[in-house]
């Protein structure tokens, strides 16, 4: 299974285009890293290729069809800012089981201590809460996993055994990773594949 985005541009309002015709993909099991100078619009992007908001130009194929509309996300997003990505009003137990409840050994390998869940998200530091998205984000049917500098909040020890779980899980599962980071060591180092995204954009920007 691949996921692709062929020729997508993006303006907001009536601005300059942000870019135009761009395209990636991933192959299942991949782990591609995304660079790209700050506001060069990885994270639109990404955004784009989750379904979650759409180009002017342009497609996102899953194994060749459009994304489902409804149900559950085969392509999950982690975003850099946990707190916007969760309902301030859930509980941490509600935010973590919203697709999915995940297990015990899911928590454990993502270091998520069981006391977290009975909090609020405000009463969460964002590391922890980034660990609460990740759990979400792993349900078993999620395909591709877009990560937009998903362990940029944590410290060293923490980010990279987060990695590895997200690794083996990916490897284990056969689960493709678009990796979205400035940290051109942690690209270097976990990806099999490397864009520019400033590489991938047509003439016309
Ligand atoms: N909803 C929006 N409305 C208008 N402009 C937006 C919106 N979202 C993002 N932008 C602008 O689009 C540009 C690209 O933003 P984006 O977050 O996609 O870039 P990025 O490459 O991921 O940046 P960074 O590496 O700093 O995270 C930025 O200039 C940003 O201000």
């Amino acid at each position: 299974m691949r996921l692709e985005a062929r020729n997508v541009s993006k303006r907001y309002g009536r601005e300059s285009w942000l870019f135009r015709q761009a395209s990636a993909s991933v192959n299942a099991g991949e782990v591609v890293g995304l660079l790209g100078p700050s506001g060069c619009g990885k994270s639109t992007f990404c955004r784009i290729m989750a379904g979650y908001d759409q180009g002017a130009e342009g497609e996102v194929l899953l194994g060749g069809a459009p994304l489902p509309k409804s149900g559950y996300r085969p392509v999950q997003l982690i975003f850099q800012h946990p707190e916007r990505a969760v309902n301030p009003r859930w509980k941490a137990d509600a935010i973590v089981s919203e697709g999915w409840r995940p297990d015990e050994a899911m928590l454990e390998s993502l270091e998520i201590r069981r006391e977290w869940l009975n909090r609020w998200p405000s009463e969460l530091s964002g590391g922890e809460l980034q660990r609460l998205c990740i759990a979400r984000a792993l349900a078993p049917q999620t395909r591709f996993l877009l990560a937009d500098e998903m362990t940029a909040m944590l410290d060293a020890i923490t980010q990279a055994r987060i990695w590895r779980t997200v690794l083996d899980l990916a490897a284990e599962r056969q689960m493709g990773l678009l990796v979205v980071s400035h940290d051109r060591h942690l690209i270097d180092r976990i990806c099999t594949r490397v864009i520019d995204f400033r590489q991938q954009l047509g003439p016309e920007r």
